[in-house]
C-alpha cells in the first residue's frame, strides 16, 4: 500500500475539492441539482450529522498488516464493499455520462448501477462494461408493460439486480431547482432507456413525435403513486434476479420486504432529496438492522463522502454501502475522474479498517461505536 500511497498522492481531491470543482466548471442549474436536497435541505445535512455523530473507539496492537476488503454485494463480487449508486441524468455532468462512470467502477471492480432516467441506455452502459458487474435501477413507470420490458431488457443484457425504487411515488420538492427552473428532462437528458424501449416506443408513437414531445411522453410515464406490494410480487413472478427494494428507513418495510420474497434492501432516503424532514440513513440504520439482520442484505446509502463512513456504516450493520454524489462530481473529470474518486475511497477505507484495530469486513461491530 504504501508506494501506490504515495504515488497516488499527484493530483489529489478530496470530497470537498471535488465538489468545489464541479460548482467552478458546472452552469448553475446542474450543479445544484446535484447538490440539492428538498425542502429546508434538513435531511440532506442530517445525513452528514448522522454519520459525524458515531464516533469509533479503536483497538491496537492487533497486527492490521493484512486487510481483506473483498465483498459480495447482492450476489456479485466487489473489490470494496460499495457500489456506484443510481444518479441519473449523467450527461448533465460529462458528455460521456453513464459510458464513463461505469468504464469507471468495471476497471475499479466495484459494480455500477444503471439509473431509470440514465442518458444512454442500459444496453450501451452494458456493452462498455464488458464482465463488470452491474445492477438496473427501475422507476416503475405507470405502466406495466414498459416496466416488464425494462426488466427483460435487463436480464437480456448482463444486469445481476434490479433495485426497485420506492421513495419516490412523486418527486420530492427541490427548491433550488424551482428557482434555477432547471430540470435535466426537460433539456433532454435522461431518455436512453426509454427512447430506446420497443414497449415504450409503440405506445407513445414515438416514430411520429418531437424531441419535446417525446421528453412530455416521458415525463407523464415516469413514476408511479400507485404502486404497493402487490405490483412488487408480481414481478417476482416474472424474472429470476434478485430484486432489491431501494429507499425505505421503517423496519416494518423491511420485515415486508423479507415477507414479499425480496433480496435486499438499501436504506436509504434519496439523499436526502426526497422527503424532507425525514429520519437521516444513519440514524434509521439501527433498527433496519435489528428487523432483517441475517435474513437479506442491507445496503446504506447517505452521506458516504470517505472511507471511515463505510467503517461506520458496516459497524452499526450495513453488509455494504452506495456512493451518490461523491461520485458524481468527480464525474466532471470523466471515468479518469471516477477512477480517482475510487481509488481514495478504497485507501481510505482501508486505512480507516486498520486504524479501527480490525482487518476484515465481518468483525466490525456496533460495539466500536459510541453515538456522540
Ligand atoms: C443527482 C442525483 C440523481 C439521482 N438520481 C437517482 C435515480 O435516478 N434513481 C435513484 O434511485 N436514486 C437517484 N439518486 C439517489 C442516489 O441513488 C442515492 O440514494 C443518494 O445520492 C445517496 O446519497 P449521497 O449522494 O449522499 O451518497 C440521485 C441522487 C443524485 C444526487
Ligand atoms: O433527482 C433525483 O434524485 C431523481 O432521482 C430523479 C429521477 C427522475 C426524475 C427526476 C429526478
Amino acid at each position: 500500500m504504501g508506494e501506490e500511497r504515495m504515488s497516488s498522492n499527484v493530483g489529489f481531491r478530496s470530497p470537498e475539492e471535488w465538489e468545489r470543482l464541479a460548482k467552478e466548471r458546472l452552469e448553475q442549474g446542474p450543479f445544484e441539482y446535484i447538490q440539492s436536497g428538498s425542502g429546508a435541505e434538513e435531511t440532506l445535512e442530517a445525513n452528514l450529522a448522522g454519520l459525524r455523530n458515531w464516533k469509533i473507539v479503536p483497538r491496537v496492537l492487533r497486527d492490521v498488516s493484512t486487510l481483506d476488503v473483498q465483498s459480495t454485494i447482492i450476489g456479485v463480487q466487489s473489490n470494496l464493499p460499495v457500489a456506484l449508486a443510481p444518479v441519473g441524468f449523467q450527461t448533465i455532468i460529462h458528455p460521456e455520462g453513464e459510458l464513463a462512470a461505469a468504464r469507471a467502477a468495471a476497471a475499479k471492480g466495484i459494480p455500477y448501477t444503471v439509473s431509470t432516467v440514465s442518458s444512454y441506455s442500459m444496453e450501451q452502459i452494458a456493452e462498455v462494461m464488458g464482465k463488470g458487474a452491474r445492477f438496473f435501477q427501475l422507476y416503475w413507470p405507470n405502466d406495466d408493460e414498459i416496466a416488464l420490458s425494462f426488466v427483460k431488457r435487463a436480464e437480456k443484457s448482463g444486469y445481476s439486480a434490479i433495485l426497485i425504487t420506492v421513495d419516490t411515488p412523486l418527486l420530492g420538492l427541490r427548491e433550488q431547482d424551482k428557482q434555477n427552473q432547471y430540470f435535466p428532462l426537460k433539456n433532454g437528458h435522461g431518455l436512453g432507456n426509454y427512447e430506446s424501449d420497443p414497449v415504450f416506443r409503440t405506445k407513445a408513437n414515438l416514430e411520429t413525435k418531437e424531441k419535446s414531445e417525446v421528453i412530455s411522453e416521458v415525463a407523464s410515464r415516469l413514476f408511479n403513486p400507485t404502486l404497493t406490494w402487490e405490483k412488487v410480487r408480481w414481478l417476482r413472478t416474472q424474472t429470476k434476479l434478485p430484486i432489491v427494494i431501494k429507499g425505505i428507513v421503517h423496519p416494518d418495510d423491511a420485515r415486508l420486504a423479507v415477507e414479499n420474497g425480496i433480496d435486499g434492501v438499501v436504506v436509504s432516503n434519496h439523499g436526502g432529496r426526497q422527503l424532507d424532514g425525514s429520519i437521516s440513513s444513519m440514524d434509521a440504520l439501527e433498527d433496519m438492522v435489528k428487523a432483517v439482520k441475517g435474513d437479506i442484505p442491507i445496503i446504506f446509502d447517505g452521506g458516504i463522502r470517505r472511507g471511515v463512513d463505510i467503517v461506520k456504516a458496516l459497524a452499526l450493520g450495513a453488509d455494504s454501502v452506495l456512493i451518490g454524489r461523491l461520485y458524481a462530481y468527480a464525474l466532471i473529470d470523466g471515468q479518469v475522474g471516477v477512477e480517482k474518486a475510487i481509488t481514495q475511497l478504497k485507501d481510505e477505507f482501508q486505512t480507516a479498517l486498520a486504524l479501527t484495530g480490525e482487518t476484515k469486513l465481518i468483525d466490525l461491530k456496533k460495539t466500536m461505536l459510541l453515538k456522540r
